[in-house]
């Protein structure tokens, strides 16, 4: 055990309502809007190989012509309520928005720097109509704010000399005001995503950021903070010293998703995940592998399976529509969702081997069993293998509850689910009800 200033808090997961309430959303819905959504990933006809959020990182565009998009940004198909609407649609229960991304560009309009929608032509706080107009669809908002801010003068990556270490002091100051000034416009907002916090300059920051973090959380009780925000003074992220979760849910899992239960080590944690392989800004080129609606209903059922959540990015266009296939995804994921939410909501890692066929997830607070269904075996059988002295009490399809299937009872612990006719390539939902073996 190492002893620590700025290590974890906390050992083992939170048990307050606002926290059990974010284990239970199960999908959630990311949006990544800025002024990199105007050029969307090409500059002067040439395509960005880069993910298009980090086009002012590409030597293809001047810096200074990128920061001057803030002249252009005048998104006149905005509408909140339909990004809301949509993602209610798809079933999302949570939704995370870029205030700020790394170009510093800031969404709402903040007193502390003038890179921000007040000075671009659309004048008016996106922020604000955004949080209501999800407050109002019963969608719970998380802010995403990237500390590495390119437009910030004070920003470094590391602080080698007393200049830098003077310039990231103001920055530093600069962070706090913004992140007490979010907290302070958006009351109703339940956590923080943080990204942009790899750089040795910001990990040198233990004293610091812990600091923040204890003032963040005193200012707005319940307040939900990632493993991304803070190193410990030994420049641990993500995981202390001692391999204590910083924070309150794990943020590791960008583009990824756990394997087995051992890799999430006990925490809560959220997998973040595009649609194209890595475009999180709006991107003209709807380019490589797109997934597809049966790829991300898997990716749902298998977070929701291991304790997660899985959390969509859409990328709205420069004029502030979402583009037809995120539209288009977002009403099939919806489609499914409708049927089948029961085994998605309110669950969590059934404690079962693993099969084949597809994902447990348990009901939290009952016995109830859902068997996510994505690989019907030949067989037309699915295994199911119970903890001893459990028995299966009845099981038939979600969709069809009046119509009980056959659990053979193959030994002491194994069963056969045998399936009638079953859609083939629709992923479906059986419902086990087990009981005590008697
Ligand atoms: C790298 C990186 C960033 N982290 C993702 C959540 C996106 O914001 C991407 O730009």
């Amino acid at each position: 055990q190492i002893e620590l200033k700025h290590g974890s808090h906390r050992i083992g997961k939170r048990t307050d309502a606002v926290m059990q309430k974010w284990r239970g959303y199960g999908l959630g819905q990311f949006i990544h809007w800025g002024l990199y959504a105007i050029p969307g990933g090409e500059w002067n006809g040439k395509q960005y190989n880069g993910a298009a959020e980090w086009i002012r990182s590409w030597n293809g565009i001047p810096k200074s012509t990128y920061d001057s998009l803030i002249y252009k940004f005048n998104p006149v198909n905005f509408n909140a309520e339909e990004w809301a609407v949509t993602a209610k649609q798809m079933g999302a229960r949570y939704v995370t928005i870029t205030t700020k991304h790394h170009d510093g560009f800031c969404l709402w309009p903040s007193k502390y720097t003038r890179y921000t929608i007040a000075n671009s032509p659309w004048k008016k706080d996106i922020m604000k109509p955004l949080v209501d107009a999800y407050d109002k669809q019963g969608i719970d908002v998380i802010l995403y704010f990237s500390v590495m801010d390119w437009n910030h003068p004070g920003w470094r990556y590391d602080i080698k000399t007393k200049e830098d270490s003077i310039a990231f002091e103001g920055f530093k100051q600069f962070t706090r005001n913004q992140l007490l000034e979010l907290l302070t416009l958006y009351p109703t907002a339940k956590g923080l995503w943080f990204d942009g916090t790899w750089d040795k300059s910001w990990i040198k920051q233990a004293a610091f950021a812990d600091e923040l973090e204890t003032e963040m959380r005193k200012f707005r009780p319940g307040l939900i903070i990632g493993s991304r925000f803070r190193a410990d003074e030994n420049g641990k992220r993500h995981f202390d010293s001692n391999g204590v979760l910083m924070g309150d849910y794990e943020q590791g899992w960008e583009r990824k998703i756990p394997n087995k239960i051992e890799d999430v080590h006990g925490n809560d944690w959220d997998c973040v995940m595009t649609v194209p392989e890595n475009q999180w800004g709006y991107n003209k080129a709807w380019k490589g592998h797109i997934k597809t609606r049966n790829e991300l209903l898997e990716m749902t059922a298998k977070c929701v399976s291991l304790g997660g959540n899985f959390v969509l990015n859409f990328g709205p266009q420069g004029d502030g529509a979402i583009r037809k296939e995120e539209k288009q995804l977002a009403a099939q994921i919806g489609d499914w969702m409708k049927t089948n939410s029961e085994a998605i909501y309110n669950c969590e890692y059934a404690g079962l081997e693993k099969q084949d066929w597809g994902y447990f997830t348990k009901k939290t607070g009952s016995d109830k069993l859902y068997m996510i269904v994505f690989n019907v075996p030949v067989s037309g059988a699915l295994k199911v293998k119970l903890p001893a002295n459990t028995s299966i009490g009845k099981s038939y399809l979600l969709a069809q509850p009046a119509q009980l299937l056959n659990a053979e009872e193959i030994s002491g612990t194994e069963y056969f689910i045998h399936l009638k006719n079953t859609a083939a390539g629709n992923p479906f939902v059986v419902v086990l009800e087990p009981t005590a073996k008697k």
